[in-house]
């Protein structure tokens, strides 16, 4: 790989970039989500560097000139990376349209810087399989992705617990474990199977509802916001043992508010996260945020009530407790209640845009690579007989169907940015010496299209996943739900919801493009989400 930068850069270069290197660097939306550490905003700094305007100190990383420099003897430190300073950060971001296309900017930076880089936010970003999972063997006992203070800030005003993205040490820790059991594993997964496919039937006949509204009888217009209803429904009857009806002819009011409330928090949190706090009644993007999670705590709270009141009148009546996960919140641990809105409302949330969008892009790559649509049909229709449907252990045992959601999902890691700050010890990464409580950013788009791990990392090519002999990539190439003990807690579900999904969509439709449409690129709301709606059309298999 080459880099276009060296030692000679100066500050003229750091603005030279043409209209279609869409394409940079670092950190920030998913900071929102992930990991607010990466601007700090109380004069802690993370990294000890001092940040000139505009200024490229760039001393060798990951360019061959480096490896030949009269540094090479000493240990590196992290004064020796190349850095972006914050004002670069935000020309690109503000003046260069990168605001909404942070993934790109990832690749642009890595193109630019190297590997491995002061990213503008006092983060060290990487950008290679191998950088990543250097840092990951060195995840700690209790893994922080960093300062949550702006996630904690809207709990603490409304007396909310928090949940598994905002807890932390011992306290995260304690939650996990009660939240892992009938989560995790993929045996407490499987139980989930029935409830899915429910809902995954009421999914399809609302595609056929669809088709018959369109004028041509095949067509579904929107695609996206019909799959995050499917993943709310989905995550609300696993948590709540309810059905929310979101996938009725009328989609009840409240859902469609609360799909529409996540949009607006994850939109906003960039702001949040960069502007400083004086502004936030200057400008409408604080309401906007904080109106977001009104609007997600209020329709979790009712929900949860409502249970917690079915619950009430079972135990007074001396009925069984049998239920699903949040029967065995309430009834089998010793979670307080505000610590049941905390954690409840944060996997209703996780559980929403993730599942959905990742559901997207496959359907979209489906439509743009028949063959491999072929191919999957030819394994879906496997499993018979037709009228029934898979089982979580059919789906899990279907090689192809897995492949192709887990190149979905490299392609457009649905989290494309993630962090840990390391607090607790030194770590040597990419030969550089990190001193303790180092952040660093994973820049996850650029990493699953790193070249030296992926052949062609831009073509949709689910096959590389097939353990069919073939060397399969450096598995840290693509980790689309983390790494370790504070890897996604939904991991599981999600893909339980994603196979069965998938596997009843393609045995009964063709999906086709719209040839209208045009190609779908990603922009950044926190999650990588398509930049318009996607149209299909869902041609019957017959
Ligand atoms: C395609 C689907 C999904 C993807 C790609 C995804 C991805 C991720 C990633 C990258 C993380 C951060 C992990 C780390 O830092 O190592 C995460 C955390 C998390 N995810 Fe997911 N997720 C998905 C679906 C879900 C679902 C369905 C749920 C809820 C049931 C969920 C709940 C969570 C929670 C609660 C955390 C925070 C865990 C912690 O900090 O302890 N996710 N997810």
């Amino acid at each position: 790989m080459k880099y276009m930068l060296n030692k000679n850069h100066n500050q003229a270069s750091l603005l030279d970039v043409t209209g279609e290197q869409w394409i940079c660097c670092s950190t920030l939306v998913m900071a929102a989500w992930l990991s607010q550490t990466l601007v700090q905003r109380n004069g802690i700094r993370l990294l000890p560097c001092t940040v000139a305007a505009a200024r490229l100190c760039y001393r060798g990383a990951g360019s061959a000139s480096s490896a030949h420099s009269a540094l090479q003897d000493k240990p590196r430190t992290v004064e020796d990376l190349p850095h972006i300073s914050f004002l670069e950060l935000i020309y690109r971001m503000v003046f260069q349209g990168f605001y909404s296309r942070l993934h790109e900017l990832q690749i642009y930076n890595k193109k630019r810087y190297g590997p491995i880089y002061r990213d503008g936010l006092k983060s060290v970003s990487v950008n290679t399989p191998k950088l990543l999972e250097e840092i990951m063997r060195n995840d700690e006992k209790f893994p922080c992705r960093g300062d949550m203070s702006l996630w904690k800030e809207y709990r603490d005003m409304r007396g909310f617990g928090y949940g598994p993205f905002t807890e932390e040490g011992k306290r995260w820790y304690n939650l996990r474990v009660v939240l892992n059991k009938r989560m995790l594993h993929p045996r407490d997964s499987a139980q989930y199977g029935g409830v899915i496919n429910d809902v995954v039937t009421d999914f399809t006949n609302r595609i056929y509802y669809l088709r018959q509204c369109s004028p041509t009888g095949d067509l579904v217009t929107n695609v996206a916001n019909e799959l995050y209803h499917f993943s709310l429904e989905g995550i609300a009857s696993i948590l709540f043992e309810t059905r929310l009806g979101c996938l009725e002819k009328e989609i009840p009011a409240g859902t469609q508010d609360f799909i529409n409330a996540i949009a607006e928090m994850f939109s906003n949190s960039m702001a949040v996260v960069v502007m400083p706090k004086w502004s936030r009644n200057l400008l409408p993007y604080w309401r906007r945020y904080i109106a977001g999670w009104e609007g997600i705590f209020s329709f979790a709270k009712v929900l949860i009530d409502k249970k917690i009141e079915v619950i009430q009148q079972r135990v007074d009546t001396n009925q069984s407790m049998e239920g699903e996960y949040l029967t065995y919140l309430l009834s089998n641990t010793q979670m307080s209640t505000k610590d049941v809105y905390g954690s409840i409302t944060e996997l209703l949330l996780a559980g929403v845009d993730t599942t959905s969008n990742t559901l997207t892009w496959t359907l979209y790559l489906l439509s743009k690579h028949p063959q491999i649509q072929h191919r999957l049909y030819e394994e879906v229709s496997t499993f018979s007989p037709t009228d029934q449907n898979p089982s979580s252990e059919v789906v899990t045992r279907m090689p192809y169907l897995k492949a192709v959601i887990k190149e979905a999902l490299r392609m457009y890691p649905v989290v494309p940015l993630n962090a840990r700050l390391i607090s607790e010890k030194n770590i040597t990464v990419g030969g550089y010496q990190f001193p303790e409580k180092t952040a660093f950013t994973f820049n996850h788009y650029a990493i699953s299209h790193d070249e030296d791990t992926f052949s062609e990392p831009f073509t949709f090519k689910p096959e590389r996943w097939l353990r069919d002999g073939r060397e399969r990539p450096n598995p840290f190439g693509s980790i689309p739900f983390g790494y370790g003990v504070r890897g996604c807690v939904g991991r599981r579900i999600a893909e339980l919801e994603m196979y069965l999904v998938l596997f009843r969509i393609i045995r009964l439709f063709e999906i086709k493009p719209d040839p209208t449409l045009g190609e779908l690129r990603c922009i950044n709301r926190t999650v990588l989400i398509p930049d318009k709606p996607l149209t299909l059309y869902f041609v019957d298999r017959g």
